[in-house]
């Protein structure tokens, strides 16, 4: 096991470069599966856990798949396995994704019933009803979903009763080789939606509307291999943008694409943050002074319930009460113990959480209960007074590519240590400033 260390009161500054969003990433990667022709090249794939772990399901299925420097090739030429076991699902809910692409493909998708997990039930409903409406049987049943069809998906109206995003990504790949015309309303409009559609248009797709409410697809016979590039990760660059703010620090988040980040940016501006497009990204400089704030997540373009962790840290020190309303995931706050450890002030009632700021944190032992939450933590840890240490890293590890190097070349006092080193990096620590040991309710 490992964990990361960090010792807070150092301001960021520098450069911090962003990668591949996991997000783009993952469906574009299981929709490779579509081109029955050539291969694609897929670019600026960043090193994380979850593009292994889909690498490795696109093998299982029988394709040719190579990762190297930022670029993973996949041939899926040959008949390909229609089963995504329980491993790689439990590894990884984006799992679901091969399912459209299979359908379409080879008429049949067999995939482990994804459970829930610490974020909420997450249930696959809509991706099925789409499958459905499109002329699929959907039968469950030994812990196994399986998806079939006589022939071949037709195209139909769907229209999806939340916006999700892993819906509408599987229901387009099952659609680009459905005879005739699907139309998808309610769909989610987020960034990466835009970067699946732009790939499986040059794939030789004909998707229109991607990044509205309303997509249509006009199936085609077959698909080809071709080039892509993935978009910057707007929730890396998001992270970074609050761990420059909260330390008062000044930070060039350089690939941050400001038109993906504009409820985060409007957020920060209006707490005081001074947020400023470059051309080669996003620059941060924290102020004296955070500004309270409230915050609602929502489908894009509201404010991401990916962020909402980070945003939570950030408002811990900002001077005044903030309500943050979690509407997306109905188990999201999980974090919140965690925080509470590190001395935070914060209630839960119902789906929001009530800061009141600033805290004055301490460093604490904490465990990433989510990804998002772990990068919180690590944030909090930045500004807290002694040495946080955060746990559960395999969580991190899905999204974050390098977080503890790539902070520390900001400036940060922080480490990635195994529990041999843990005993000899504390020690090599300044000795924890005695805390304000007041009774918390004197
Ligand atoms: C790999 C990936 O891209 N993950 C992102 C994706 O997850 P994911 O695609 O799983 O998220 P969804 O947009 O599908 O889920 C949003 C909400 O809809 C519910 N729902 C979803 C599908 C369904 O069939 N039935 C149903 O009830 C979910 O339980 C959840 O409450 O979008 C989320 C919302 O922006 C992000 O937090 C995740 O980082
Ligand atoms: C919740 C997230 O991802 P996933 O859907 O892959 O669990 C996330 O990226 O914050």
């Amino acid at each position: 096991m490992e964990k990361i260390i960090v010792q807070g009161g150092r301001r960021l500054n520098g450069t911090v470069k962003i990668d591949g969003a996991k997000n783009a990433v993952l469906p574009v990667i299981a929709a490779s599966i579509l081109a029955t022709k050539g291969f694609s090249k897929i670019y600026n794939v960043p090193a994380l856990a979850d593009v292994y772990t889909i690498n490795e399901v696109l093998k299982h299925l029988g394709a040719e798949v190579d990762f190297t420097e930022g670029c993973v090739t996949v041939n899926a030429g040959k008949e390909l396995s229609t089963e995504a076991p329980f491993e790689y699902v439990r590894k990884m809910r984006a799992s679901v994704l091969v399912m459209g692409a299979l359908l379409a493909r080879e008429g049949r998708a067999r995939i482990a019933m994804p459970g829930g997990c610490a974020i909420g039930s997450r249930p696959i409903d809509q991706h099925l009803k789409g499958f459905e409406a499109m002329g699929a049987k959907v039968y469950t049943g030994n812990g196994f979903i399986e998806a079939e069809v006589n022939g071949k998906l037709k195209g139909a109206n769907i229209y999806l009763d939340f916006p999700s995003v892993g819906a509408t990504e599987n229901i387009l790949m099952a659609a680009v080789l459905a005879e005739g015309e699907t139309r998808l309303e309610n769909c989610a409009q987020e960034p990466e939606i835009v970067c699946l559609a732009d790939y499986l248009n040059a794939m030789g797709a004909k998707i229109k509307g991607a990044g509205t409410s309303t997509i249509t697809v006009v199936g085609v016979k077959q698909l080809k291999g071709t080039m892509h590039t993935i978009i910057p990760d707007r929730i890396e660059a998001g992270t970074y943008m609050i761990a420059a703010a909260i330390t008062g620090g000044n930070v060039l988040i350089e690939n941050a694409d400001a038109d993906h980040l504009r409820p985060l940016i409007a957020k920060m501006t209006e707490m005081g943050i001074h947020v400023e497009q470059e051309l080669e990204g996003i620059r941060v400089i924290g102020p004296d002074i955070i500004r309270p704030t409230d915050i609602k997540t929502m489908p894009h373009p509201g404010f991401p319930t990916d962020m909402q962790s980070q945003m939570m840290a950030l408002l811990l020190k900002a001077k005044g009460t903030s309500v943050i309303t979690e509407t997306v995931f109905e188990n999201r706050f999980m974090h919140v113990e965690e925080f509470r450890r590190m001395n935070a002030d914060i209630k839960i009632e119902g789906r929001s959480a009530i800061v009141n700021g600033p805290s004055q944190l301490q460093g604490a032992e904490v465990a990433a209960t989510d990804l998002r939450a772990g990068a919180a933590l690590v944030i909090a840890g930045l500004v807290s007074e002694g040495v946080t240490r955060v746990t559960d890293l395999q969580h991190i590890d899905r999204g974050y590519v390098d977080l503890t190097g790539k902070l520390r070349a900001l400036g940060a006092n922080i480490k990635r240590v195994t529990i041999e080193e843990e005993a000899e990096a504390t020690a090599s620590v300044p000795v924890t400033p005695k805390l304000n040991m007041k009774p918390k309710f004197a």
